[in-house]
């Protein structure tokens, strides 16, 4: 069933990459029957690199493996490896690679980051195989253990027999699934929903956090890498904190891959910071998680709730809500609060001219790719 709670499953914050590859690869290195992945940005590499050798290396031992990389995302890898990888036994595919069709198609891209090991354990969160993401970024994944694997394993099984969806130059390798195996739940384990969503044609992941931050008690924490809200977001961010709840906005600072979005969302500041929700721009390196605390509430995986995103992605998400997991989130952001540069409510209504024609040159272009069909 799309979208619902599962019991009995075990959640691992996996902070960094220098936590989460090396639990990927060994649970790839592990796996005994399947290993089936979905990523938007794979670049050739040296996290490429790796990437083939431990996929090959499974195939190898007899496990089936299944690699859907969206169109758009892997133009960067280079054919030599996308034939490395079918050579290796690989299955490939590609989610609607670019072409000569509508725009509004060309811009449905593939954002969703799942791995899944023999149906029992998942990953997500916002990785990609890129070099970026080996140290120059800061990232986080997620662990997940237990039934709701069943519902990541059924989002993947889904788009690669999408009718976007088209098999690498090898296309004898991209054959059919692995017959499916069912996870054990874990007593005492926690309740969590695997969430999906495509565009503004379904969006559960939108729906979700807007319920959240209405219900929220105490506090709402979110990070993301690409904050352009939408105004029924802005609006709940700022009744919630109106009402007296902890807001905060764990946000990139000047280190970002595409500085334009940071100005169109800054536009926003000031009406945030008015109604008393707090916002921390990060400063070790572009921060380019997404994560969200409601309570207990936790929510991971690759939206960025940015109208961008919710628009025009496909998107996946795990919400759980587990005592344990969301005071770890708790201290992930707690530790990158400190790591921050808190933006100051006054000091911000005295922000440069030049600043402001920023935010308002590049909110004008974010007005004008919104109104694209
Ligand atoms: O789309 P994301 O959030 O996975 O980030 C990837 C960036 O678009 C790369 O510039």
């Amino acid at each position: 069933m799309q979208n619902a709670w599962r019991e009995g499953n075990r959640f691992t914050l996996l902070p960094e990459a220098s936590c989460f590859l090396p639990a990927m690869f060994e649970a790839v290195n592990a796996a005994r029957h399947y290993v089936l992945v979905e990523l938007y940005l794979m670049e050739s590499g040296r996290l490429a690199d790796q990437v083939i050798d431990v996929l090959s290396n499974a195939v190898q031992r007899g496990v089936c493996v299944c690699l859907l990389l969206d169109g758009y995302g892997s133009m960067k890898l280079t054919n030599g490896d996308r034939q490395r990888l079918e050579q290796s036994g690989v299955q490939l595919r590609f989610f609607n690679p670019i072409g000569f069709h509508s725009l509004a198609l060309n811009l449905s891209r593939d954002h969703r980051k799942i791995v899944v090991i023999d149906g029992e354990q998942a990953f997500t969160g916002g990785f990609g195989a890129v070099d970026e993401f080996l140290n120059a970024w800061y990232e986080i994944a997620l662990r997940i253990d237990g039934p709701v694997v069943t519902d990541w394993e059924q989002l993947f099984r889904r788009l690669w027999n999408s009718r976007l969806t088209r098999a690498g130059k090898e296309g004898a390798n991209a054959g059919s699934l692995p017959e499916r195996r069912e996870p054990q739940a874990h007593p005492n384990g926690m309740p969590g929903r695997a969430m999906s969503a495509r565009g503004y044609r379904y969006q559960a992941i939108r729906h979700s956090l807007h319920d959240r931050v209405n219900r929220a008690e105490t506090r709402l924490w979110l990070c993301t890498p690409y904050f352009v809200p939408t105004f029924a977001l802005r609006r709940r961010l700022v009744r919630a904190a109106r009402r007296g709840i902890d807001v905060r906005l764990l946000l990139p600072g000047a280190k970002h891959d595409h500085p334009g979005v940071r100005f169109a969302g800054q536009r926003f500041y000031q009406s945030l910071l008015k109604a008393g929700v707090r916002i921390f721009e990060f400063q070790p390196t572009f921060i380019h998680a997404k994560f969200v605390l409601a309570d207990e509430w936790v929510s991971i995986g690759s939206c960025n709730f940015d109208h961008w995103n919710l628009h025009w992605n496909l998107e996946a998400n795990q919400e759980a809500i587990d005592p344990q997991l969301a005071a770890d989130v708790r201290q992930l952001f707690e530790r990158n609060f400190a790591a921050s540069q808190e933006v100051d409510a006054a000091a911000w209504a005295e922000r440069p001219w030049g600043q402001r024609a920023r935010e308002w040159v590049y909110g004008l272009m974010d007005g004008i790719i919104m109104r694209l069909k």
